[in-house]
């Protein structure tokens, strides 16, 4: 079974944009939990405009304490290195992010990338943190990922979501199916992310394997369409006097 680990960075956007601690990012993961879901994800980036290093502190209490686990996602700087290592999450998936970037596009040139991963995956080993690497569907070079130190991939699956509802959608699908077949032939669990959402998570786990899949941004969306009717109803009656 697929395990689902919910991305609260919106959550933290939110919370952000008003300067105290409203919404309470650890309680909504405490919630996700309490819901069924399996993990929580944070990707927090270099500006720490939406989830924060002390995000991550506070957030491994919470996964700890219901016995799930956390995945922080990022690219490696020296800040994002000292809180994993101190940290210590179940699982660190490094993704080639620059500093400004608005979100995660690319997987890591596994050649090129080399001996930046090399050290820091020996790093994260060390701690007994799971390490999986963000990579493209076409990326032929899996084998490295293995040699390199990691126990998993986390498949980008935004050109999934891109193909969703089109024609092409049937050979996209057989180029993650692949990938997933040569991950797994290499000795690598597989991890899915990117984009995903209700409709097009169905026909993505059709391919057999994928051991996680972090979603945030068009959950934390899909909470919002699904939650107006309850929530305006209740302002509108609380407007009218009733
Ligand atoms: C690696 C990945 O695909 C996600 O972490 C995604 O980048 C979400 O990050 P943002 O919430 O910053 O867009
Ligand atoms: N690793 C992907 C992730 O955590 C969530 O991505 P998205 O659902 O916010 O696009």
């Amino acid at each position: 079974m697929t395990k689902l680990s919910v991305n609260i960075n919106k959550i933290a956007l939110l919370r952000n944009s008003r300067g105290r601690n409203y919404p309470d990012v650890s309680a909504f993961a405490e919630r996700c939990l309490s819901l069924g879901a399996d993990g929580i994800t944070l990707h927090p980036r270099p500006d720490q405009r939406h989830a924060r290093y002390d995000d991550v502190v506070a957030l491994h209490a919470v996964t700890a304490a219901f016995g799930r686990e956390l995945n922080v996602e990022g690219f490696p700087t020296s800040d994002f290195m000292e809180v994993v290592q101190r940290v210590r999450p179940a699982q660190c998936t490094l993704v080639p992010d620059s500093p400004d970037q608005l979100t995660s596009d690319h997987g890591w040139d596994l050649i090129r990338d080399a001996d930046l991963l090399r050290p820091v995956i020996a790093a994260l080993k060390d701690n007994g943190v799971r390490v999986s690497l963000f990579v493209d569907v076409g990326n032929q070079q899996l084998a490295l990922a293995k040699q390199l130190g990691a126990d998993r991939i986390e498949l980008y699956t935004e050109p999934y979501a891109q193909a969703f509802g089109t024609p092409g959608l049937k050979n996209v699908l057989d180029q993650f199916h692949e990938a997933a077949l040569r991950a797994n032939a290499a000795g690598l669990g597989v991890n899915a992310g990117h984009d995903l959402n209700l409709d097009n998570l169905p026909d993505f786990l059709t391919i057999p394997g994928i051991l996680e899949v972090s979603i945030g941004h068009a959950l934390i969306v899909e909470c919002l369409e699904s939650g107006i009717e309850t929530v305006l109803g209740r302002y509108c009656a609380s407007a009218a006097g009733r």
